[in-house]
């Protein structure tokens, strides 16, 4: 029987297909003793084991690269950590098989990394991936992980884990459906980054029965299980519109009657320019340069090295406008060498432009990385800080630019709610505002942006997250500055559209949604959005704020 289940759509598409689920199952070894005799077997399996999983983790990073890689280099890491080595060595010497022996003392690390704050405790799905990929390799049986198929499925899955995500055959992958994860995490980043229909925090979803055919869409966040012929005659028609919009829709961001509104992309380095000129970027609006810090965990990047990264990236958009975001180190980034390991709560502690103004070294070197990238180039190059509270950090991120002889307009990210409800005194300071919706959210609703049992509130279309916005714009109106979103917001077409009727000036996001955001916005004018966005500040919810600019856009 055709049912349907609402989730959060985080990447745009439709798949339909049978689902195939990605096993998770905890393998738990039985707890039976052994000889004194057996030790020296058990110690060189356990040995072998952990050995091949680094091994086969490295090979997996070295085919995926990029930022993939990194993750698969450090789970690897975990495999070769001599600390646990040589636990599972000591329970195996008191009588404990080799894969009870790991099975326990993965329990023991976990319990320390969960209790180690969010970045680590973030990190504790990594490490439950690596102990299923050893004891699997222990007992013999088949790795969890990515189904075995041939014939292209809908990945359905708890959560998904970077080691299987990053070798995922999109040609094979319809799309994905986990039951956990907001718009932020892994397999929401991985669904867009692959351009494949994804649904996340789909209740329900790991009870679908293996093989049930289903159909994602990704846009509105519904899954359909069982769906009959007019369904799915539906959703063609749907898909079959939307791509030709798609196909119709090119050149800079605009409504129907001409209101530009720049399109630019959201990146983390050169390894994701070309995808953005690809998607008709009109630039970048926020480069997450946090990347460029995460090789090193003891110091910053040498000037020069910073220089070069820059330049390639700036290089790459002659005449276009590249908004770079200085260093956001802490709470879910945090850098060894600057973010305080004893914070009780890292995501209110010192992160952001906090972390900079204690260490201004890092912040001037980078400035000054910054101003020597641009020298010759006919970028627009703009620069901005995260984590701005009020008045007071807007104007030492402004003196901090003008020390380091920055030639380039700068901004401050509003992220906080009292730098939204402050605008105005802040773009006194500085000559333009970009909203961070993602921690913005995090900060409004007081809910964790990396736990999913909190992820409604993450949803951006919560009334209150749109009266921020609100604010931050008819301040920037007012001084006759910029106000752009480089949250994830700015990647919902038909948020895009409200936003744009909020007031905002420019809209950033990962490159695979430009072409979606450009088509919705092409399809109206700036009073519809302006009617949507009145619509959707008058709702009492995420979902009836949704449903009521929908009713707008549609009925115009
Ligand atoms: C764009 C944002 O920054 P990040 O996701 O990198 O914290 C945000 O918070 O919305
Ligand atoms: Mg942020």
């Amino acid at each position: 029987m055709e049912t349907t289940l609402q989730g959060v759509g985080v990447s745009h598409g439709v798949a339909v297909g049978e689902v195939r689920h990605m096993s998770t199952a905890v393998l738990e070894p039985p707890a039976k003793q052994i000889g004194s005799q057996e030790a020296p077997r058990e110690q060189s399996r356990a040995r072998q084991a952990l050995e091949a999983v680094a091994a086969d983790l490295n090979a997996r990073g070295q085919l995926a690269g990029g930022d993939a890689q990194a993750v698969l280099e450090a789970q690897a890491l975990m495999a070769q950590d001599p600390e646990l080595a040589a636990d599972i060595e000591r329970r195996i010497a008191v009588g404990s098989t080799a894969e009870r022996a790991v099975f326990d003392a993965f329990a023991s690390y976990r319990a320390l990394l969960s209790g180690a704050g969010e970045y680590l405790a973030g990190r504790v799905a990594d490490l439950d991936d690596v102990r299923n990929r050893i004891v699997a390799r222990l007992l013999g049986v088949p790795m969890p992980g990515v189904p075995d198929s041939d014939e292209p499925y809908v990945l359905v899955a708890r959560d998904l884990a970077p080691a299987d995500t990053a070798l995922l055959d999109p040609t094979l992958v319809l799309g994905f459906v986990t039951q956990e994860g907001g718009p932020t995490s892994h397999s929401a980043i991985l669904a867009r980054a692959l351009g494949v229909p994804a649904v996340v925090a789909l209740p329900g979803a790991v009870d679908l029965a293996e093989g049930t055919v289903v159909a994602v869409d990704g846009s509105t966040g519904e899954v359909f299980v069982e769906p009959g012929a007019a369904k799915r005659a539906e959703l063609e028609r749907a898909v079959a519109q939307r791509k030709a919009a798609l196909a119709a829709s090119s050149g800079p961001g605009a409504t129907s009657d001409g209101h530009r509104v720049p399109l630019l992309a959201n990146i983390g380095g050169p390894a994701d320019v070309a995808a953005a000129v690809a998607a008709g970027a009109e630039g970048v609006g926020l480069f997450r340069t946090e990347f460029l810090f995460l090789d090193d965990s003891v110091r910053a990047p040498s000037q020069e090295k910073q220089v070069e990264t820059y330049r390639e990236v700036l290089a790459a958009f002659p005449e276009g406008r590249v908004v770079v975001r200085v260093l956001d180190a802490g709470a879910d980034k945090p850098l060894e060498f600057l973010t305080p390991g004893d914070e009780p709560n890292p995501a209110l502690g010192v992160r952001g432009l906090r972390t900079l103004l204690e260490h201004p070294e890092v912040l001037r070197t980078q400035l000054r990385a910054l101003a020597q990238a641009a020298e010759g180039l006919p970028v627009h190059l703009e620069v901005m800080a995260p984590m701005v509270a009020d008045r007071q950090d807007a104007r030492a991120f402004a003196e901090a630019c003008r020390e380091a002889g920055l030639g380039a307009k700068f901004g401050v990210m509003v992220e906080i709610p009292s730098a939204a409800l402050r605008a105005r005194a802040i773009l006194r300071e500085v000559e333009f505002v970009s909203l961070g919706t993602n921690d913005l959210a995090q900060y409004a609703f007081a809910a964790d942006r990396q736990v999913g049992a909190v992820s409604r509130y993450q949803d951006p279309w919560q009334p209150a997250l749109l009266d921020l916005v609100a604010f931050a714009a008819e301040a920037a109106k007012a001084a006759g500055k910029g106000c752009g979103v480089c949250g994830e917001a700015a990647s919902d077409p038909l948020l895009a559209c409200v936003l744009t009727g909020l007031g905002v000036t420019s809209l950033s996001m990962g490159a695979a949604s430009i072409p979606y955001v450009r088509a919705a916005l092409g399809r109206h004018t700036l009073a519809q959005c302006e009617r949507a966005a009145a619509a959707a500040r008058a709702a009492d919810g995420a979902a009836e704020a949704r449903r009521a600019a929908r009713g707008v856009l549609s009925g115009e």
